[in-house]
């Protein structure tokens, strides 16, 4: 689920008052996502996104989000676009949260992607980096090295209920890479969420990407280590599929060549990335309440992950020709 905040037909009518996108005809909550309320509004122009944004995102963010939206569309990314009220303003307030429409973007996300839509994505990362060049905003990426160990003193005297060993495991994984984290890598806007259903296919074209609400300034190869862990994994078996990893690499080179220190750091940041995705995981496990709507992700797959990484010398282990 994610809708935490209900809207009442009246608001809503309210609400659209303050935009031209036609009249209300329906619409309808979306079970799908995990940080934000979303809707599906369907008016006389067509179907439209409402969003309403809660507690997790800060508002003083949502300027940065939105403006990158429409930077990336305007350079030709396939992304929503937040439209403008009459007033030109982006935000306005429902429910009382912040919101936002945007463009519906066609397509479905792929609950199992296979090699070609990883040779997609890296095409389409690339050209989301390229396409960041020139962004005016910036925002410090949150969940980089500098922010897991207070995420994790939120978890770690329980961590070992999620597992036994998990907390020693975890405090050393932690100090090493605060020690070794490489700095003065190629940076630039990255999207720093992009799993699988953040990313639409139609057949085996690649439509468009979505949930920007994480996106930040930092290494653009910390963006290409983070889709190695969401898309090159068998979801079943948990083992990396090099034929997936060769796809998404070679793909995202074509347009844009890693230089030789970010090959040399792909491991380092394949493990920051899984720890990263294991510490908000862990924290949601240990502090959602039973019974709530949200599904709890696994923060084991991203251990298992991040073990993987450990054994790789070199990122020729990902499949990177060198
Ligand atoms: N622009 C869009 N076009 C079509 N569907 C969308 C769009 N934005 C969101 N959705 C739908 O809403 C769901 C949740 O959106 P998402 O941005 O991932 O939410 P959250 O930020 O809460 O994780 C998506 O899986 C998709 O079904
Ligand atoms: N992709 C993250 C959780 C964030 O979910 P999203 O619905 O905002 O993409 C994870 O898998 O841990």
């Amino acid at each position: 689920m994610a809708v935490y905040t209900d809207i009442t037909e009246g608001a809503l009518r309210g609400f659209l008052e303050a935009y031209d996108i036609g009249r209300l005809t329906a619409y309808k909550g979306i079970a799908e996502g995990v940080e934000n309320s979303n809707f599906l509004l369907h008016t006389t122009e067509g179907p439209f996104i409402l969003t309403l944004y809660e507690k997790r995102v800060n508002a003083a963010d949502l300027p940065f989000f939105l403006g990158l939206m429409e930077h990336l569309a305007a350079r030709g990314l396939s992304c929503p676009l937040p439209l403008k009220r009459r007033d030109g303003a982006l935000l306005g307030e429902l429910a009382g949260r912040p919101a936002a429409i945007i463009t519906f973007l066609e397509g479905i996300w792929l609950r199992q992607p296979e090699t070609i839509h990883c040779a997609e994505l890296g095409r389409t990362l690339a050209a989301l980096h390229r396409a960041g060049e020139g962004f005016s905003l910036t925002r410090p990426n949150a969940l980089s090295v500098g922010g897991w160990r207070p995420l994790w003193a939120r978890a770690r005297d329980r961590a070992d209920e999620i597992a036994p060993g998990l907390r020693d495991g975890i405090d050393r994984e932690l100090a090493f890479l605060e020690q070794c984290w490489p700095d003065g890598l190629p940076a630039g806007i990255i999207h720093a969420d992009l799993f699988p259903d953040n990313v639409f296919f139609i057949g085996d074209a690649l439509t468009g990407l979505i949930d920007f609400y994480f996106a930040c300034n930092d290494f653009l190869a910390y963006d290409v280590a983070i889709c190695l862990n969401a898309w090159c994994f068998d979801d079943k078996t948990g083992i990396y599929n090099g034929d997936k990893g060769r796809a998404f690499l070679a793909a995202y080179q074509a347009e844009r060549p890693l230089d030789e220190r970010e090959r040399a750091a792909l491991p380092l940041l394949a493990r920051g990335s899984a720890l990263r995705f294991f510490l908000t995981r862990a924290y949601d496990w240990l502090t959602t309440p039973a019974g709530a709507l949200v599904v709890k992700k696994d923060p084991l797959e991203y251990w298992r992950k991040l073990r993987f990484h450990q054994t790789i010398e070199d990122a020729r282990g990902y499949g990177l020709e060198i």
